[in-house]
């Protein structure tokens, strides 16, 4: 399954701020040429100079990475500057104003919803006092026109904020679809490919816990599989609760993976010795019977490109041996390779 699917936001800032880049540089060009050679608006035509030059470098630096926030967010402002410093120094029959109007898009866009807010207001305020202050606007009806330009400004920033807002949520909720398991709201495989992938490889101390719970069978056969859900349903938050800095993932029926960043080899085997006693010593009361389990735990450090299936495998195989040597315990890799090289 393609990973980069659920970085949709990401893809779609850069987008459009690679192709702002190159649609502003041009036009800051044109207008630097016009406001320095044709209206001898020096100021504002060194200013467009700069902005063309640094729309080109954003343009070219997105077509390699991922942008950042600050080349976004400096865009924004810059382009704000521009339009509000123009507004201000030129004649109003120029309808320089009128760009005003495309800068929520842009705002909600390129830095999302909070941003977009904030930078929407204060450009609406900065330009209101402007065009009030402006000694005449004729030849225009200033109440008509002051009237339609905030209307059309409102509805747009509207429009973006509406927009922004549905599509983050939809977002949200696709990643969700995606990533967690149904039943018990843990991260699926695909979640531990991606977190792998996009958060930890690169952290140091990385472990992982493969806990698979004993005789599970017994309890559906014994008490129904409903209970048996619950109790998938309660494990889960039984490990949530008592992981400060971790991950928790169903990848199987009954089997449950955790990678623990920052982690050393004695840590990491005691978070897993401390889950098992405390799960074995939990009475789970469920529609009025005790029931009580046991689970068994396989950890494996990372190692330096490692992939990640090596990494699991290493732990499934602790894991099998922990099964093996009667449950209800802890094995780790480390453990195991001592043991294969010993005999
Ligand atoms: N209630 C419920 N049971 C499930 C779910 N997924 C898998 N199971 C059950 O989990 C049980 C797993 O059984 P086994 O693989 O034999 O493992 P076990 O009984 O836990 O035995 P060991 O792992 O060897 O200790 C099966 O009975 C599956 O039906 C689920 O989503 N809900």
């Amino acid at each position: 399954m393609d990973i980069g699917a659920l970085r949709g936001t990401q893809a779609l800032r850069n987008n459009v701020l690679k192709w702002m880049g190159f649609c502003l540089g041009v036009l800051a060009g044109i207008f630097a040429g016009f406001n320095l050679f044709i209206n001898d608006f020096f100021v504002l035509g060194a200013l467009e100079v700069v902005f063309a030059s640094f729309c080109f470098y954003i343009f070219f630096y997105t077509r390699r990475r991922n942008g950042h926030l600050w080349q976004s967010l400096t865009l924004c402002v810059f382009l704000s500057l521009l339009i509000t410093l123009g507004t201000y120094l030129s004649d109003i029959k120029s309808l320089l104003f009128i760009w005003t109007c495309s800068l929520p898009v842009l705002f909600y866009l390129l830095l999302g919803k909070q941003y977009g807010k904030v930078l929407s207001l204060i450009v609406a305020v900065l330009q209101g006092v402007i065009l009030l202050t402006k000694s005449s606007l004729e030849p225009l009806n200033s109440v008509n026109f002051l009237l339609n330009f905030s209307f059309t400004y409102i509805s747009i920033w509207a429009v973006s904020h509406t927009f922004e807002n549905s599509r983050a949520e939809y977002g949200k909720r696709l990643e969700n679809l995606a990533l967690l398991d149904p039943l018990t709201g843990a991260g699926n495989r695909l979640a531990m490919t991606h977190y792998f992938e996009v958060e930890l490889k690169n952290k140091n101390g990385l472990f992982i816990l493969m806990l698979d719970l004993d005789y599970f069978k017994n309890i559906n056969d014994q008490y129904g599989h409903d209970v048996g859900d619950r109790i998938l349903i309660e494990v889960t938050s039984f490990f949530r609760q008592r992981i400060s800095k971790g991950y928790v993932f169903r990848i199987g029926g009954e089997e449950f993976a955790i990678f623990l960043p920052d982690s050393d080899p004695q840590s990491a085997y005691e978070f897993a010795d401390m889950l098992r006693e405390h799960l074995a010593t939990t009475i789970h009361n469920i529609d009025e019977q005790a029931i009580n389990l046991t689970i068994s735990i396989g950890v494996a450090c990372y190692m330096p490109n490692q992939t990640l299936k090596n990494f699991i495998k290493r732990a499934d195989d602790a894991l099998y041996q922990a099964k093996q040597q009667g449950r209800n315990r802890v094995v780790t890799a480390y453990e195991l390779s001592q043991q294969n090289k010993a005999s």
